[in-house]
């Protein structure tokens, strides 16, 4: 059946409230209000598999630790594992702190009511809840029952609780304190509402330490948020003896506007919340217990709940329920605090620099594009926060190099290098982990395998009688330096030399004999990793080099990196990178290479072996000590 031309003939605008002079819109929030969790009751009412005793006990024990301090345990008329795990909760010592209430939910009906109550013997704190419809569709369609019936079963039920528990003499090990819910209040005539709970509330006698909790649900979210509050408000102010009263909220999320509910309803009054983990609950859930909290936290106020790692919350609510976690999901989803696009990587990036530049504390003012929260405050690592794929920029490549291997790229190479991520994405139709971005980078660049050209040997000589000329990041007054070494290219090994304003500009030279003409054009290095007395700390240099032309003679930019323990070592090898990824760039592999012996030395024909490249090292270790970068 196709949706209706005209829906009103099948559904009716919810009507508004008559408050005129309403107060919540210009109220803030400014304290967390108390929380009830209902994941093990009205959360796992609505599972598929609701849960067994040994996943309930789980559950408890972790809602006991994130600080709840009411948790509705049960239903325990319904089943025998709902009324063996109420007992155990009360007869494991230990198992239930004494300043956490267990409440059960019972309907209006004796015997259920009896069971409710007898579950519940010996414990220390025990909230007894009744619901019973209230609304014209629910009293009608469910019972038959008109407001009167209805209000004079909801008395009574209240007066048979009463007689079974505070007022008895057997129960008085136990502090009692008493729920009633109106079903469903949201769509309850307002005045029927507050008739019925003033009836309970005499019924129950309750005082100012332990007022009567009036649970008022939108046990089916039905209108616009702004109508819970008029609702809630309206409630608030009508209810007599409201210092006996605690007043309670109860949000469905069927509009998806459960937590705006929840919260301008406490705006309206309310003092309580009740919901689910994650928003588990009939249909569309209940609201959301961490979105609640979390909402609270990012605007300066605790909620009282710690959600210090969310992630083992995920894992075992997940793991209980078998209801994922959405991606997308407030503060828990996986991919919330995580950016994929180039603009709000660089944006975060960015954040994050001046963070540390202006020396902010990571407990102190939070100013972060697009992340509303830090994530470290909920136990979720800076690591996921930037993910790349296909529409990420420079931005989100640069601070995964940052994190992973702490190389804080020039601008030049990060638009250098993510081009190359950016192909890779293409290529592969999917995100690149951060691990193979780091893979990619020590590919590109030769840091985790020996470049297509390395010393073997080489030695500087500087030549005091060449007159000085203007070199990278050096004075004038540089004498001229030769280089003169072998290098192996492809297995085998060639003499080469180069004349240079220093060591750097050389041996670029010095490549020419082997067919690689580079000319630098620019120079950065700074430390890594911060060893015990900088001790440990390496350089790493990033070297932006001119090439001669392609095919239609245009220069082409390339770039080196070298990482190493010696500053002057690490710049020879940036060199190395940048003119074997030069020679990778032309076709074919290994090259049929041109040696231009233009200095007369003699090519060496000895390929490379274990021992060659061991003196390669050590020819660099000395060769280090007497260079001037
Ligand atoms: C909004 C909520 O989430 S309320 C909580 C809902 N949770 C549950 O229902 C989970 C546990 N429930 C159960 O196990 C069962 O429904 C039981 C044990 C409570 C009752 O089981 P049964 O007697 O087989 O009845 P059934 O499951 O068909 O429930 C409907 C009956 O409950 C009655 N009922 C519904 N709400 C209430 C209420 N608040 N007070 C009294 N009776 C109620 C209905 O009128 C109906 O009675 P009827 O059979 O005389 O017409
Ligand atoms: C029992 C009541 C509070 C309920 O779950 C609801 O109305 O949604």
């Amino acid at each position: 059946m196709p949706m209706l031309k005209n829906p009103a003939q099948k559904y009716k605008a919810f009507p508004p409230i008559n408050l005129p002079d309403r107060q919540w819109p210009s109220k803030q929030i400014t304290k967390a209000p108390r929380w009830l969790s209902t994941d093990l009751r009205d959360g796992n009412q609505s599972l598929v598999d609701p849960m067994d005793g040994e996943q309930k006990w789980k559950y408890f024990q972790m809602l006991v630790e994130l600080g709840y301090k009411e948790i509705e345990v049960s239903f325990p008329s319904a089943s025998q594992v709902d009324f063996d795990f109420t007992r155990r909760l009360i007869e494991t010592p230990g198992a239930t702190p004494d300043d956490v209430w267990l409440q059960v939910l019972s309907p209006c009906r004796e015997e259920f009511i009896k069971r409710t109550i007898e579950s519940l013997k010996g414990a220390k704190k025990a909230i007894v809840h009744l619901y019973l419809a209230t609304s014209a569709c629910f009293r009608e369609v469910i019972f038959g029952m008109s407001e009167e019936e209805s209000l004079a079963l909801a008395v009574k039920c209240t007066k048979l609780v009463r007689s079974l528990t505070k007022d008895c003499p057997d129960a008085q090990d136990t502090e009692w304190a008493y729920e009633f819910s109106p079903e469903t209040f949201s769509d309850t005539r307002l005045d029927f509402a507050v008739q019925i709970c003033e009836a309970v509330k005499e019924a129950w006698g309750p005082t100012e330490q332990n007022p009567i909790i009036f649970n008022l649900p939108a046990t089916v979210e039905m209108s616009t948020p702004n109508v819970y509050a008029d609702q809630i408000e309206y409630f608030c102010r009508n209810i007599t003896e409201r210092e006996k009263v605690c007043v309670s909220l109860h949000p469905h999320n069927d509009r998806g506007c459960a937590t705006a509910a929840a919260e301008l309803a406490q705006m309206g009054g309310a003092d309580r919340v009740e919901g689910c983990l994650f928003g588990n609950g009939e249909r569309t859930g209940n609201v959301d217990l961490v979105t609640l909290a979390l909402n609270l936290y990012t605007q300066g106020i605790h909620p009282n709940i710690d959600f210090s790692d969310l992630p083992k919350v995920i894992d075992l609510v997940e793991d209980c329920t078998k209801i994922p976690v959405h991606a997308r999901a407030p503060y828990g989803g996986q991919l919330v605090v995580c950016a994929f696009s180039g603009s709000h990587q660089d944006a975060i990036k960015k954040g994050f620099a001046l963070r540390e530049k202006q020396g902010i504390h990571e407990d102190e003012n939070w100013a972060m594009p697009y992340l509303p929260l830090d994530p470290a405050d909920i136990g979720r690592t800076y690591e996921a926060i930037i993910r790349v794929n296909s529409q990420s920029g420079k931005g989100g490549v640069a601070w995964v190099i940052q994190r992973s291997l702490e190389l804080d790229m020039p601008r030049g190479l990060q638009i250098a290098f993510s081009r190359v991520v950016q192909k890779q994405t293409e290529n592969l139709g999917r995100e690149l982990k951060p691990r193979e971005i780091q893979a990619l980078f020590e590919d590109e660049y030769f840091l985790n395998k020996p470049s297509r050209i390395n010393l073997v040997d080489y030695e500087f000589s500087t030549d005091r009688s060449t007159s000085p000329a203007p070199a990278l990041g050096k004075s004038s007054a540089n004498p001229r330096r030769t280089f003169v070494g072998i290098v192996s290219m492809d297995g085998r090994e060639h003499s080469i030399r180069g004349v240079g304003n220093g060591p750097i500009s050389s041996l670029a030279n010095a490549l020419k004999c082997i067919g690689v003409e580079l000319e630098v054009k620019d120079y950065k290095e700074h430390a890594v990793g911060r060893g015990r007395d900088g001790k440990d700390a390496k350089a790493a240099t990033f070297i932006e080099c001119i090439v001669g032309g392609d095919s239609s003679g245009k220069p082409q930019t390339v770039w080196g990196v070298g990482i190493h323990e010696d500053a002057a070592q690490a710049s020879l090898i940036a060199i190395l990178s940048a003119a074997s990824r030069v020679v990778n760039s032309r076709p074919g592999t290994p090259l049929p290479i041109a040696v231009k012996n233009e200095n007369g030395l003699a090519p060496v024909a000895n390929p490379v072996n274990a021992s060659t490249v061991k003196v390669a090292i050590n020819g660099l270790e000395q060769a280090a000590e007497n260079m001037n970068l």
